[in-house]
């Protein structure tokens, strides 16, 4: 059979369907009957060629609906050092575009917060467990009570809190953690689609942990939505029991001068780390306890991997339906791993934790966090394939910031440039901004001379709900104003 007659067997089976039907609009269109052969071959051919035609106005249409549809999505980026804010600000993302989000997870950050809270105890236990005869108790004189007196005293405080300090390792389990993993880290590990293989359309979107929690709770029989009907509040195992149980021995602990005292000796300023929530045993440390909002947003997983994050927020005609935003993992083992997503990102929100000037990397204890971030927003400024994505600069942590600086940390001790300038919030910020904005023109022009748009900057603090909703407000008419630019519609 020749191509040509297999081309022919379509436009047979084509017209027996097409006239088949007691439609009197093809009972007029029907063939003559009294065709000829030929007559009937240049018939076939010539509506097997329409077809062709049709068809392929069919898939021009299609390929435009899919590249209209393709602008109008914008992509973003999260970038910055790990513990700058990326996961925290695309929390708040979805606080204020898709807030059914956060209710559905709302559980599965509940022995996330539980282990945070663990571990802060763990550090502040480990603080108290130095040499007795190193410290005394401070204000009360060796005569009220004797160093050996105070530190048997923790000795017992710890005993009694040991099945919380227990707790850690099994918190680490349920959130599939490594069993050698340092606590610290509790990481949040996107893992593939099926099929995926870890370029760039294999979008990673899923959080291990999240996905291992609803499965174990599926295993044990969770019943209904309602949030109290998937906890096992009455469950002696569970971690809210115990730490409930040990919320008296936890709040003296707290409440007590001498471990303060200790901690400040020692330097531990527990209150500045991440995920601190000590302040709130009277709430978290409860069986029923259900995170806020604000929880959540306080509470510490780190980031292995990309994942993506798909929001409709309510918009025009012309702006952009669909907002993509991917969170990176900001540790400097996965920064590789964002290369693939800068082509065609419209927008980065890069994050410099202004308050971290007085710390290191956890990966390189050599690196001073704030140089890093100098240095990490030099990369993101110079990549050429980043030249047409607007930069939106969060000096985040503003809130750590002003706390420290209140609390007497000196600035120029870190960063001998500032010199004599006052220790202040206003000041340093300032300071800060300039030097950021010296280093986007400074690169920014070598990359393209030509592009006219400024660095857009922002003091942010984005555990808070409020101000960070105002500036989103902000950034969103930023990249629209550019998004429509980028695409000529203005
Ligand atoms: N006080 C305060 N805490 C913040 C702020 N931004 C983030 N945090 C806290 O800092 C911790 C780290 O924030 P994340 O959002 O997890 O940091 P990340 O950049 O995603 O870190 P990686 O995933 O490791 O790259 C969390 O416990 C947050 O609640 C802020 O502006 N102020
Ligand atoms: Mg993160």
């Amino acid at each position: 059979m020749s191509v040509q007659t297999r081309r022919m067997d379509r436009p047979v089976e084509l017209s027996e369907r097409y006239y088949s039907s007691d439609d009197p609009l093809d009972r007029v269109l029907r063939p003559d009957p009294h065709e000829t052969p030929d007559q009937r071959s240049a018939r076939l051919m010539a509506e097997f060629e329409a077809k062709q035609r049709s068809d392929a106005i069919d898939e021009m249409l299609r390929q435009e609906r899919v590249a209209q549809k393709k602008k109008k999505e914008v992509k973003i980026l999260l970038l910055g050092q790990s513990e700058s804010g990326k996961s925290t600000t695309l929390k708040q993302f979805q606080l204020l575009w898709a807030p059914n989000i956060l209710d559905a997870e709302r559980l599965y950050w509940r022995p996330v917060i539980f282990l945070n809270l663990v571990v802060s105890v763990r550090r502040i236990l480990e603080c108290l467990s130095v040499r007795p005869d190193e410290e005394a108790r401070p204000g009360t004189g060796s005569s009220a009570m004797s160093v050996e007196e105070t530190y048997s005293r923790y000795a017992e405080l710890k005993l009694k809190l040991s099945p919380l300090l227990q707790l850690e390792s099994v918190l680490l389990n349920e959130l599939g953690a490594p069993a050698d993993f340092d606590s610290a880290n509790v990481y949040d590990r996107t893992s593939p689609l099926p099929g995926a293989s870890g370029h760039k359309r294999d979008i990673l979107v899923r959080m291990e942990w999240q996905e291992r929690l609803a499965k174990s709770k599926a295993a044990r029989g969770s019943r209904g939505p309602g949030l109290g009907d998937r906890v096992a509040f009455a469950d002696p195992g569970d971690a809210g029991a115990i730490i409930s149980a040990c919320r008296p021995e936890l709040q003296r602990l707290w409440d007590d001068p001498f471990v303060h005292a200790v901690m400040a000796r020692r330097k531990l300023r527990l209150e500045e780390s991440s995920g601190f929530f000590v302040n709130d045993l009277n709430r978290i440390a409860r069986y029923e306890y259900i995170p806020t909002d604000e929880d959540i947003l306080r509470a510490r997983v780190r980031t292995i991997g990309v994942s993506e994050h798909r929001f409709t927020p309510p918009s025009t005609e012309r702006e952009p339906a669909e907002w993509v935003i991917y969170d990176v993992g900001g540790t400097r083992g996965q920064r590789p791993k964002w290369v693939p997503y800068f082509e065609d990102a419209q927008a980065i929100i890069f994050l410099a934790p202004v308050s971290a000037f007085d710390q290191f990397l956890a990966e390189d204890r050599k690196v001073n966090r704030l140089a890093d971030s100098f240095q990490l927003f030099e990369h993101i400024c110079k990549q050429e394939l980043l030249k047409g994505s607007s930069i939106i600069l969060f000096l985040n942590k503003a809130d750590l910031l002003k706390a420290k600086l209140d609390a007497g940390v000196r600035f120029n001790k870190w960063i001998e440039r500032y010199g004599d300038r006052p220790n202040e919030f206003e000041a340093v910020a300032n300071y800060l901004k300039g030097k950021f904005v010296e280093l986007y023109k400074f690169h920014r022009n070598k990359v393209s001379p030509r592009d006219s748009r400024e660095l857009y900057v922002h003091l942010t603090s984005v555990v808070d709900i409020r101000t960070t909703h105002a500036i989103f407000q902000d950034v969103k008419e930023t990249i629209i104003r550019d998004y429509l630019r980028n695409t000529k519609l203005i």
